[in-house]
């Protein structure tokens, strides 16, 4: 059925657009506007608010998946279900190394499945990997616009306020791992599972070893660094869409 809704993102297959991108935060959505033509309001259902516009006459979904694996899975399925067939995630990072700064973005090549929704969908030796022309497309432009970034493995994550935070970041600062999210690995792996093409872009609000309340408010609060990096974020997921369109 052609026009059946979706139930969580309450979007049909009308909206014929294959690219989206995804914030976890609603109020992430607005700040796209102003990059996009003839922008709609669409929906705005729980966590999941939706806009469509078009960026290069080339037609752009914006939809929030809200927190974590769970909320991000049912995303992802739903998009999928309308035709949406690349996902870029643009979401906010802690830092997992010393030389990475606030607004610095990550790109993330793949992502550690600490988290359960990919886990409940496949066995955790199946790789959450971003999709390597994506992932040029968006350091390329980056380079290009003289914007601060880093290409390598990020951490997904289901939990905030453990007794043991501290200990698990320094593990995993050790391995080498960039920063952390909770998302990612969630779209990457349901995305290999259905065929999309995924990436996933995060923008830096606490530094390694920072406060985490401080830095998430710093970004609420559009503290320079952090919400100069919301844009940088912002306009090369647009960019990357335009360069690998334009390939298509
Ligand atoms: O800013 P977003 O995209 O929501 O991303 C990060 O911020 C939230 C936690 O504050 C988590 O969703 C995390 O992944
Ligand atoms: O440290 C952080 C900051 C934002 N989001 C996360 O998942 N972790």
């Amino acid at each position: 059925m052609p026009t059946e809704i979706q139930p969580h993102i309450q979007l049909t297959k009308k909206i014929k657009a294959k690219y989206a991108l995804l914030p976890g935060d609603p109020k992430r959505v607005d700040k796209v506007t102003q990059y996009l033509n003839d922008v709609e309001e669409l929906a705005y259902n729980r966590e999941y608010k939706s806009i469509m516009g078009y960026y290069k006459n080339i037609p752009i979904l914006v939809v929030s998946t809200g927190i974590g694996g769970p909320s991000t899975g049912i995303a992802v399925e739903e998009l999928s279900s309308i035709g949406v067939t690349t996902l870029i995630r643009i979401g906010s990072s802690g830092a997992l190394q010393d030389d990475i700064h606030l607004g610095d973005l990550l790109i993330a090549t793949g992502a550690i499945r600490d988290e359960g929704t990919s886990n409940a969908y496949i066995e955790s030796s199946f790789p959450a990997i971003a999709t390597h022309n994506l992932v040029s497309a968006i350091s390329d432009v980056s380079t290009r616009k003289n914007i601060p970034y880093h290409t390598g493995i990020i951490r997904s994550h289901d939990s905030f306020y453990t007794d043991h935070e501290e200990h698990i970041d320094d593990y995993w600062s050790d391995k080498g791992v960039l920063g952390s999210d909770m998302e990612t690995s969630t779209l990457y792996v349901l995305g290999a599972l259905r065929g999309l093409q995924t990436a996933s872009i995060l923008n830096v609000v606490v530094p390694s070893k920072g406060n985490l309340q401080s830095g998430i408010n710093d970004l609420v609060g559009g503290e320079s660094l952090p919400a100069q990096g919301e844009q940088n974020q912002i306009l090369v997921a647009l960019e990357a869409i335009a360069s690998i369109h334009n390939k298509s």
